[in-house]
């Protein structure tokens, strides 16, 4: 069987991973790497069918790419899909982690199943410019699976009302610690929480400076399960009680530095069609704060029914604060309110 997706033909082979539900999120990697300016090659390290390094090329406008994957099932299908698109490349059936401390690559992509934890040190080693990486273990990043996020990132986290935020930027961070053991620093070119996965696209530098930088940008939410309230320190930092008596809860580490770049994303807008163009808006609009709160379970809380959403970032901004809606969720917004004026801009 052959599939279209965007630009490209994909022939499929039961043996190998193919998941047609990502790829949405392979048409939002296109925009990215189309407006990456600095693309000298591309490692699609989990490879599978072949389909992002194809993508990169084919749309993305990579010059050179290179395919892994450990299955030599999945290393001849690569090969006669890059001939079904008219491409050359090098394809590798190896280790992914033997193959990344071998050789050092510009632009690593790493789509993992589940986790990216087996490939993060590698892969940190390895990567001179761009690092993108899929995460679908959401739970352990997001507190629904704590013990988890603790045995395979020494992330904790217990569920709230906002955490794909938490799980996104616990996922962040991770990844931030482990190129900082290289003098890696990163900024995010964009991220995004969709369905059952985060995706992170990064510029990764390699400087002493930049991985200095990096590590003050990481931290913890403070969160207070008696009254909702949350906070956010850098390591480190000192912390009290709750202003409710309620004693904190501390969830990370965390990334606290943005979660994206403008000029990035209003360049990825230039390209983006039909659902991707308001999906990137959403991400475009949306304030880089980590400070955010479920309106609806902030609602509950009160026992008040909850406001439309335009109506509370309207009363917020009118007050002074800055506030915007989520891209990955309608209930969930933005600001650098805190909860005691959000309660009673709420209330009012
Ligand atoms: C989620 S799939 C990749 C899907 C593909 N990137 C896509 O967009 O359709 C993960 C792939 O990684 C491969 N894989 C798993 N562990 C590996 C390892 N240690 N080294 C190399 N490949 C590996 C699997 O064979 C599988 O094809």
């Amino acid at each position: 069987m052959i599939v279209e997706e965007g630009k490209v033909k994909i022939k499929l082979d039961r043996d190998v991973f193919y998941n047609p539900r990502m790829r949405f999120c392979r048409d939002l990697d296109v925009l990215v790497w189309r407006v990456l300016d600095d693309k000298r090659e591309f490692l699609d390290a989990l490879a599978g069918t072949g389909v992002r390094g194809i993508r990169a090329k084919v749309e993305g406008g990579y010059d050179v790419v290179y395919f892994n994957d450990r299955n030599p099932k999945a290393v001849e299908l690569i090969k006669e899909n890059m001939k079904l698109n008219g491409i050359e490349a090098e394809v590798f059936n190896k280790d992914a982690n033997i193959l990344m401390r071998e050789k050092k690559f510009w632009h690593i992509d790493l789509d993992p199943f589940g986790s990216p934890a087996e490939f993060m040190d590698s892969a940190s080693f390895s990567v001179k410019k761009y690092l993108s990486v899929t995460a679908t273990d959401t739970a352990a990043f997001c507190g629904s699976a704590t013990e988890s996020g603790l045995r395979k990132y020494f992330v904790f986290a217990e569920m709230t009302d906002i955490y794909p935020e938490i799980g996104l930027r616990a996922l962040i961070g991770y990844v931030a610690r482990e190129l900082a053991k290289y003098e890696k620093g990163i900024e995010v070119l964009v991220c995004w929480t969709k369905e059952h996965y985060y995706r992170i696209h990064l510029k990764v530098r390699k400087s002493l400076r930049a991985s200095k930088d990096t590590v003050k940008k990481l931290g913890y939410m403070l969160y207070c399960p008696n009254c909702m309230n949350r906070d956010f320190v850098g390591v480190g930092e000192c912390f009290e009680r709750c202003e409710c008596g309620g004693r904190f809860r501390i969830y990370g580490p965390i990334w606290l530095g943005d979660v994206k770049d403008a000029e990035i994303v209003r360049k990825m807008l230039e390209y983006a069609k039909g659902k991707a163009e308001k999906f990137v808006k959403a991400i475009a609009e949306e304030l880089n704060t980590p400070l955010a709160y479920n309106i609806h379970a902030l609602s509950k809380k009160l026992k008040i029914n909850p406001p439309k959403m335009e109506k509370i970032l309207t009363d917020l901004r009118e007050n002074g604060f800055t506030a915007s809606r989520v891209h990955y969720s309608g209930t969930v917004l933005k600001t650098n309110a805190k909860i005691v004026d959000l309660i009673s801009l709420l209330n009012s």
